[in-house]
């Protein structure tokens, strides 16, 4: 394992899931230099490097921050990820999540750098014939969002066979949680996500939170789903950055837990954590939800040592409390 201090180009990295993993790389010593055009990211989320505002479309604004900062690898979190939105602007969906990656690698290989952490997801199965889901269950989604990470894929495939890119394609179950010193968290507008909005609902903000369908062929009748936490997938984000500089070729990684979660199982449980009822009613099947989404972990055990420490709901759903509660007042 390499330990020398790394210069790592976070894009995307004042968005959520970019901003906790920038807290861990500065946490060892590695430096973050965040590269953001701030469209749904936060300039506060930025703390542990130099912010660079940018967009990963524009060959200029790449090429002038690696002549800036000369990163030894990049992290690729920025994407559109709204699934219901994509379904309506799927051309700005494979503009920002396909056209930046394309862009991106050009950026990349003129600059001589050849090391990718990218932000897949469980979205690339669809909706899944066997659970858990392992890596070589077929990829076939079923809504836009899904299919630009998917094309991603593809495309970090052909060019690290055809040019020697190191890649990690990191596909994350459910992301959720927040930093447990509650210095950074979740904070997406609109917020689509089930934790935060039950949250919300919790907190007597909002009105009462949708739930989106009991009728499913489950135990209570509603989705399950495999959550980790955003602390425990930046452990993963640093083993894969450290395995590029050990491995060649390319990796696609499951990152969740195995155990599945029911919506009413999460609301239960956010009762338990908050004190506080959440008010909602149920509403028909939000289109595009798989019934059930359950990471087999085998592969990110082995390969990159994934051990989840927080992803239980309690500590999840406790840490995500600690960030929004005194956000909003409770
Ligand atoms: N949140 C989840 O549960 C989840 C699950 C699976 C995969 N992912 C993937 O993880 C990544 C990060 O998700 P997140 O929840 O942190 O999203 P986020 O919206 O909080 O962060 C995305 C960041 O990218 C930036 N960005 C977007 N387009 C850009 C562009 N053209 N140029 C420069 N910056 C741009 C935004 O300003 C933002 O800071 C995404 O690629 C997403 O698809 C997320
Ligand atoms: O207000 C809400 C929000 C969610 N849900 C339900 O809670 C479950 C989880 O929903 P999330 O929106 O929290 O998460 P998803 O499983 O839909 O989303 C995950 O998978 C997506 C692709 O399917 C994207 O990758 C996304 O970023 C990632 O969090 C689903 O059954 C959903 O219907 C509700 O009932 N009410």
């Amino acid at each position: 394992m390499s330990k020398a201090a790394k210069t790592v180009l976070v894009v995307g990295g004042a968005g959520y899931i970019g901003a906790h993993i920038c807290k861990a790389l500065a946490a060892r010593g590695d430096r973050p230099v965040v590269f953001d055009n701030l469209s749904s990211g936060h300039r506060h989320a930025v703390k542990w490097g130099p912010l660079v505002e940018g967009d990963v479309r524009s060959r200029a604004d790449l090429d002038s921050a690696f002549s800036q900062y000369a990163p030894d690898a990049v992290m690729h979190f920025a994407a559109f990820i709204e699934v219901g939105i994509g379904e309506q602007r799927p051309l700005d969906f494979w503009d920002n999540n396909v056209g930046g990656v394309i862009t991106l690698l050009q950026a990349m290989k003129c600059a001589g750098n050849d090391k990718l952490v990218f932000s897949s997801t469980c979205a690339t199965y669809g909706e899944p014939e066997r659970l858990p889901l392992t890596e070589a269950e077929p990829q076939t989604p079923v809504s836009v969002y899904g299919r630009t990470k998917l094309a991603v894929e593809q495309m970090l495939r052909d060019v690290s066979r055809g040019e020697g890119l190191r890649y990690a394609a990191l596909r994350y179950f459910n992301a959720a949680g927040a930093s447990p010193d509650g210095e950074i968290g979740e904070e997406h507008d609109p917020e689509t996500h089930l934790i935060p909005n039950a949250l919300r609902a919790a907190a007597g903000l909002g009105g009462r939170m949708k739930l989106f369908g009991e009728d499913y062929d489950t135990p209570d009748g509603t989705c399950i789903r495999d959550y980790v936490h955003v602390m425990d997938l930046a452990d993963a984000h640093l083993a894969a950055l450290d395995r590029l500089f050990e491995v060649e070729g390319g990796l696609a990684c499951n990152l969740g837990t195995g155990n599945g979660f029911s919506v009413r199982e999460i609301l239960d449980a956010v009762e338990t954590v908050t004190g506080q009822r959440v008010p909602h009613d149920v509403h028909p099947r939000r289109p595009g939800d798989a019934e059930r989404l359950l990471a087999d972990t085998t592969l990110a055990r082995e390969v990159l040592g994934f051990a989840p420490q927080r992803s239980d709901p309690q500590t999840i759903i406790a840490d995500a409390w600690r960030f929004h509660a005194p956000r909003w007042g409770v």
